[in-house]
């Protein structure tokens, strides 16, 4: 049975089925640094490789097996998303308040490192989607991760967005153990400040379990869609984009929400076509339920198949990505603005990943012209009403 009438009480898999596991790989990394990466690579990915970081010129030789129609794609996007993140880039903002000039500047991370998932081919999209925000935060060095084709080499396409992107290095391993070797370092692999980017569930189990030493950008686990649809809606463009996300693989999420039996039916006699992977189809009230219920599921991807969108948008508040009205959510995923969304339900507390995952806000208190001595005064006596007599006569000693 592929289709199932109503919604399933969780995902068919979270962080917490695979989290003992996971912490086991994290350990032997620690333990045993590239040798374990080795090992790790032949267990998971049937693959042995004795050297596991690709330098420029090795990556320059994968890139040169890619085709020219593909290269052109993938400048186009390039092109476009670098665009669109040089336009919303935050801007310092230095301002003066009764005579104090004060305000946030904003810093690139340092390293950074990008998990890039393996699929059937690897996704270069995912590349083109975190390394682009980065470079243009002004990341100093970027450091990319992804399993290893068969043949021991990466993605032609993955190897000419990092040449393009001018990354320091693409390691082919990939996993919670590519995760472990990013948070702490091995032999070969340089210990970054933050990961960022999407996989299976191990390789977020993993995530979720360095943070004691490295920043992550969330959650991004396997792919989630909800369907809102009412009676207009065309059953053959929700079972396309239903059919599309399901693509990522079989743990993926995807549910159809909709006010008319007659649109569940026709989408469900589609997907019933499909014997590999599992749809939830649910017949509910009255589009304003089915929005409650996304706010609570908090998926990843939301679908509006809905006349009159305009009127429900500002309720919908729990989603990482939304697609409105006739737009697929497979555009979300190739021109943004940005794929890597949030999963099992982070989408409460975070939305997708954007140039601020790259930028930190550094708080600075420049010259302080005319002393406002009422707000001098609040300071000394909220320290002190802390406990902290010398902050009172730090700030004292200067301005009274
Ligand atoms: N939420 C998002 O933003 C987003 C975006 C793109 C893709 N995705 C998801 O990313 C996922 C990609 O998954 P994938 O598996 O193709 O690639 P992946 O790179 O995430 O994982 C593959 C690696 O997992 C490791 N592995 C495999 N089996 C294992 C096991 N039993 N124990 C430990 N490690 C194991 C292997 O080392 C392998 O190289 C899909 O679920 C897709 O839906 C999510
Ligand atoms: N749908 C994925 C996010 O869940 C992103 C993606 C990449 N390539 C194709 N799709
Ligand atoms: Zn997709």
């Amino acid at each position: 049975m592929t289709v199932i009438r109503g919604l399933p009480e969780r995902r068919s898999i979270g962080l917490v089925d695979v989290l003992d596991r996971v912490r086991e790989i994290i350990e032997h990394v620690k333990i045993y640094g590239d040798k374990a990466l080795i090992e790790l690579t032949k267990k998971f990915d049937g693959v042995d490789i004795e050297k596991i970081s690709l330098d420029r010129e090795e990556l320059e030789s994968i890139s040169r097996e890619l085709d020219e129609r593909t290269m052109n794609a993938i400048d186009e996007i390039y092109g476009f998303l670098e665009e669109f993140y040089r336009s919303i880039k935050p801007f310092d903002h230095i301002v003066t308040v009764n005579g104090v000039r004060l305000g946030i500047v904003w810093r690139g991370i340092d390293r950074v490192g990008i998990y890039v998932p393996g699929g059937a081919r690897g996704y270069p999209s995912t590349l083109l989607m975190a390394g682009i925000p980065a470079r243009v935060a002004g990341v100093r060095e970027i450091y990319v991760a992804t399993p290893p084709l068969r043949n021991g080499s990466i993605s032609p396409a993955i190897a000419y967005i990092a040449m393009k992107m001018g990354v320091e290095r693409v390691y082919r391993i990939g996993g919670a153990h590519a995760i472990a070797a990013m948070a702490y370092g091995t032999e070969s692999i340089v210990k970054v400040d933050k990961i960022v980017g999407p996989g299976n569930i191990y390789v977020q189990a993993a995530k979720f379990l360095v943070q004691d030493v490295v920043a992550i950008d969330g959650i991004e686990g396997p792919t989630e869609l909800i369907v809102v649809a009412d009676e207009y809606a065309d059953p053959e463009k929700i079972a396309f984009d239903m059919m599309a996300q399901a693509e990522h693989g079989i743990h993926t999420f995807i549910v159809l929400l909709t006010t008319s039996s007659i649109v569940a039916d026709r989408v469900s006699a589609i997907l019933d076509r499909d014997y590999v992977h599992r749809y939830y189809i649910d017949v509910v009230g009255s589009i304003d339920e089915a929005i409650e219920i996304v706010n609570r599921v908090a998926p990843e991807h939301l679908a509006l198949h809905v006349r009159n969108w305009e009127r429900y948008i500002d309720r919908i508040r729990n989603v990482g990505a939304i697609s409105i009205d006739d737009i697929p959510p497979a555009l979300i995923d190739y021109i943004g603005p940005n794929h890597i969304l949030p999963t099992e339900g982070w989408a409460r507390s975070r939305g997708c990943l954007t140039i601020y995952d790259f930028l930190k806000p550094v708080s600075v208190l420049f010259e302080v012209e005319v002393v406002p001595r009422s707000l001098i005064e609040a300071v000394k006596i909220l320290a002190e009403y802390e406990g902290f007599v010398i902050h009172s006569k730090s700030v004292g000693v200067r301005y009274g």
